[in-house]
């Protein structure tokens, strides 16, 4: 199976990776072109702009930062509405708004084309291993035909019907781990402020019901203050903006969201933007101090 990818960040790199790994025949474009030569080095071809990819493929898949990448790559000039047609598909698994994959689903398929969004659940590890979790939404032929290429870069996926339920499933899901991760930074703080071992801490949350991988895994890292970008913090705060939207269109009051976004637009402030977004511990120490 041949197939085009658009974007080799953190998250496109792997999946990319893990495509190439199972026999996919892949043609990749990045922004950066440069970030094209280490999957070369494993077989894949360069497409000069995403149109030349989609020129080339029958299917697309992209996985960019934000809803002003997403829709860039689209509309732009050398974007894949230059060249999607009648036969082709285009998968978007960048993290966006329902209004984004909308406008995006509408423009191709006014060409010919078919859609499908399918933002992912898991972070770099886990696009490693090929266990992420797809939540596809859109084309439902064109999820059917995406089923091997899923199945290599995730551990389960779901079809959740019409365009933007993905989007939306995908926010709802963010929107509770950002929160989490205030309540456990809070944690942290309140911890060490009252004499007590962050350590413990996580030995003892880890044994009950509020155990959970995220805690696991990003807990050790984040008491010795390192915060090495697996989830960039800039995405988890457009995540958290992007839910809050959400909010405030179905009139759902959020205020634990409200207040995490906070820290987190605080963390961007202090330049944490590109650490990993546990980094908002810093934000919440700060938040602390003042008090
Ligand atoms: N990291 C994670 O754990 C997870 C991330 N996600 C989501 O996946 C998406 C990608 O995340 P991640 O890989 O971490 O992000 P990165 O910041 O590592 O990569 C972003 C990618 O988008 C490209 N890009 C940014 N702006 C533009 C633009 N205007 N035009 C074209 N390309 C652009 C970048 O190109 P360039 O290299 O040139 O800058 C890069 O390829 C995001 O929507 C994120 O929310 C979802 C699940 C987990
Ligand atoms: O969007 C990023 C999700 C990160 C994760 O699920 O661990």
């Amino acid at each position: 199976m041949e197939v085009g990818f658009l974007g080799l960040g953190i998250m496109g790199k792997a999946m990319a990776m893990n495509l190439l790994r199972h026999g996919f025949k892949v043609t990749v474009w990045n922004r950066t072109l440069s970030k094209c030569e280490e999957l070369v080095q494993f077989g894949a071809s360069v497409g000069e702009t995403p149109a030349a990819v989609v020129k080339k493929c029958k299917y697309t898949i992209a996985m960019l930062s934000d809803p002003s990448a997403a829709l860039a790559v689209v509309f732009n000039k050398d974007g894949v509405l230059e060249q999607i047609s009648e036969g082709k598909g285009y998968i978007d698994m960048s993290t966006v708004d329902a209004d984004t994959s909308i406008k995006i689903n509408e423009a191709i398929v006014q060409k010919g084309g078919v859609f499908l969004e399918a933002p992912v659940s898991g972070s770099k590890k886990p696009a490693e291993d090929g266990q992420l979790v797809i939540l596809a939404a859109g084309d439902k032929t064109l999820y059917e035909e995406a089923i091997p290429a899923f199945d290599v870069m995730g551990k389960k996926s779901f079809f959740l019907g019409q365009v933007g339920n993905g989007a939306k499933m995908k926010l709802v899901v963010n929107m509770i781990m950002g929160s989490m991760m205030n309540a456990f930074s809070e944690g942290l703080v309140l911890a060490d402020r009252s004499g007590l071992s962050q350590q413990i801490l996580l030995d003892v949350l880890d044994l009950g019901a509020i155990a959970n991988p995220m805690f696991k895994m990003k807990g050790p890292a984040m008491i010795q203050s390192n915060y090495s970008p697996a989830f960039p913090l800039k995405h988890q705060q457009k995540d958290m903006r992007l839910a809050l939207a959400l909010g405030d269109e179905n009139a759902v009051s959020m205020p634990v969201a409200a207040a995490a976004n906070e820290a987190f637009k605080t963390a961007r402030s202090l330049d944490l933007g590109d650490l990993d977004f546990s980094a908002v511990l810093e934000a919440v120490k700060v938040s602390k101090n003042k008090a």
